[in-house]
């Protein structure tokens, strides 16, 4: 048995980008009563302590866990709104730095740990053309027996509780999401990409733990994202 972690029971998760515009009439308040069991505030490119700040404070008066995902170490705020940090690492990564070197470097820098509100995910990132993967110079050239393997040397070797399969910005292929799903016994697994209505959420949920969805809320607002969530549930 692993120790209960929050995600244990999550289906959905609704990730903010703090560099992008919300819906005209849309507000945060709206996108945290969608019924999402949490919401992470992250994104790639044009993050800041201040837009991180923006969004952590327009959320933080209503009743869902908030969570920050930095991109670097220099956007992570210190706001006790937060239920906590989670802090990609990212297996594919073509650089060390984004699987531990970014790390090392908040932790040496910092100097004072808040370890009981920081938690890791084990991103592998599968879509070469998001932003992330360029950032990351991630080698998305993975079938699915490779992601299979990513994923359970994240749990049984790395002793990661979150494995996250990140398409951001397309849809995934159902037989590697599976396949992670099938390596993965006591990690999380977590699914995020392109998820854009009821049906495709549904598709994703079956077989991840928690599907995230992203651009969305930006994009569509509070009813598509409704349909994600229920989905979600009823996956
Ligand atoms: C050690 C600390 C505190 C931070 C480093 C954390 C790492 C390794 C970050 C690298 C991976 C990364 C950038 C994760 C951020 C979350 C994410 C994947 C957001 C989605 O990004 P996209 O959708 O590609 O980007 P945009 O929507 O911003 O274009
Ligand atoms: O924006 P989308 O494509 O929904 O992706 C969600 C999330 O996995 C991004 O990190
Ligand atoms: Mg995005």
């Amino acid at each position: 048995m692993t120790t209960a972690c929050p995600w244990d029971d999550w289906n959905h998760i609704l990730k903010i980008d703090p560099d992008k515009e919300l819906p005209e009439g849309v507000t945060y308040g709206d996108l945290c009563a969608t019924g999402t069991d949490a919401i992470e505030v992250g994104g790639t490119m044009g993050i800041t302590e201040e837009n991180m700040e923006a969004v952590v404070e327009a959320c933080a008066e209503h009743d869902v866990p908030l969570y920050q995902e930095p991109s670097n170490p220099e956007v992570v705020i210190d706001n006790r709104a937060l239920e906590g940090y989670l802090i990609p690492t990212v297996f594919n990564a073509g650089s060390p730095f984004w699987i531990t070197g970014a790390h090392k470097e908040w932790v040496r820098l910092d100097g004072d740990m808040d370890w009981d509100r920081t938690w890791t995910e084990a991103y592998i990132v599968m879509n070469p053309e998001a932003d992330v993967a360029t950032y990351t110079e991630a080698d998305c050239d993975l079938d699915a027996e490779d992601v299979a393997a990513y994923a359970e040397v994240a749990e049984r070797m790395f002793g990661q509780e979150i494995v996250y399969l990140e398409y951001s910005g397309m849809l995934g292929d159902e037989a590697i999401v599976q396949a992670a799903s099938k390596a993965t016994e006591e990690s999380t697994l977590f699914y995020g990409g392109g998820i854009h209505d009821y049906d495709s959420a549904a598709k994703m949920a079956t077989h991840a733990d928690v599907i995230v969805v992203g651009d969305l809320a930006h994009d569509e607002g509070v009813e598509a994202v409704r349909e994600t969530v229920e989905a979600a549930r009823d996956a």
